[in-house]
């Protein structure tokens, strides 16, 4: 299997997930803080959790005993289908369907057949993401070398590098305004994040030091903010 690693953006988008055990709940909890328009969950049953988030309003449950993958035209049509029973036909059955519709189709028990796959993530202070995937190989060996991996990245990306991210964001944003060639702002944001000032600035958490120096490099690669 061949998989090109993406980050995907469903902000806005709307999901249905089937099937509410272990894995459903999983996926739903993951999409939780994705900034979905809907997350609608449908099963036979459901988990203390899901029906506490269906309470507060997080999620839609929709409680249906499936027969077969015609359950997705009784919904407005979605961008994603998660199909996660344990009925390998039927979440076989849901992503074809889905996918014929043109809809982003995943199946919980079957990565050959997915859109995508969930890789073992290490999140640095929600700030860096970093993916650990075997391509279905062997999740286990994803899940154990993303918590070696997590002890050694921990210890070799210190928090300065992280607001080094956050200050390169800032500064960025300022060059696509104020600098128009592409290789001068290029070169501006290498000058910011190898700046030793501006590297020292951020260690001692002296941030808005650190910005104004970003802006100061602004000058010698023809742009300035006044
Ligand atoms: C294809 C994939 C589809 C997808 O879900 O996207 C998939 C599929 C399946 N997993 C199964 C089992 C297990 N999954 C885990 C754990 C994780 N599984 C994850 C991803 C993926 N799992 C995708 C491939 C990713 C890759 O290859 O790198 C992780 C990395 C990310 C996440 O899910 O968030 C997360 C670790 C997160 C972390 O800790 O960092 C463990 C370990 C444990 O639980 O301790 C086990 C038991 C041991 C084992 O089987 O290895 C089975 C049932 C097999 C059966 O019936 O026996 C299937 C179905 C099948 O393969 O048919
Ligand atoms: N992606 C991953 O990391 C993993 C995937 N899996 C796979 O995911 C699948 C689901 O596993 P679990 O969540 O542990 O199973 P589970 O038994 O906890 O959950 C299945 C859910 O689907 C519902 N369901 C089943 N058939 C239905 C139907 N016809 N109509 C309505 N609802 C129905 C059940 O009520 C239950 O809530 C399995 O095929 C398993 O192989 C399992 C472990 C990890």
């Amino acid at each position: 299997m061949i998989n090109l690693i993406v980050d995907l953006n469903i902000q806005g988008k709307s999901v249905l997930v089937i099937g509410a055990g272990v894995e459903g709940t999983r996926k739903v909890k993951a999409l939780l803080g994705q900034g979905c328009k809907s997350i609608t969950v449908v099963s036979n049953r459901f988990n203390r959790s899901l029906l506490n988030l269906a309470r507060d309003g997080s999620i839609k449950l929709v409680k249906r005993s499936i027969k077969d993958p015609s359950i997705l035209d009784e919904f407005e049509k979605p961008f994603l289908v998660m199909a996660a029973t344990n009925d390998k036909a039927l979440n076989r059955g849901i992503v074809e369907r889905a996918k014929s519709m043109g809809i982003l189709a995943y199946a919980a028990d079957d990565p050959a057949i997915s859109d995508f796959i969930h890789p073992a993530v290490i999140n640095i202070h929600d700030t860096l993401f970093i993916a650990i995937s075997t391509r279905g190989s062997s999740p286990a060996m994803a899940r154990m070398l993303r918590i070696k991996a997590e002890r050694v990245l921990k210890r070799l990306i210190r928090e300065e590098d992280i607001e080094m991210i956050r200050l390169a964001d800032y500064a960025r944003s300022i060059a696509m305004k104020h600098i128009s060639d592409i290789h001068a702002r290029k070169d501006y944001i290498y000058s910011v994040i190898r700046d030793r000032e501006i590297v020292d600035m951020l260690k001692g958490k002296r941030l808005e030091e650190a910005r104004a120096r970003a802006l100061a490099l602004l000058s010698s690669y023809g742009g300035s903010v006044r």
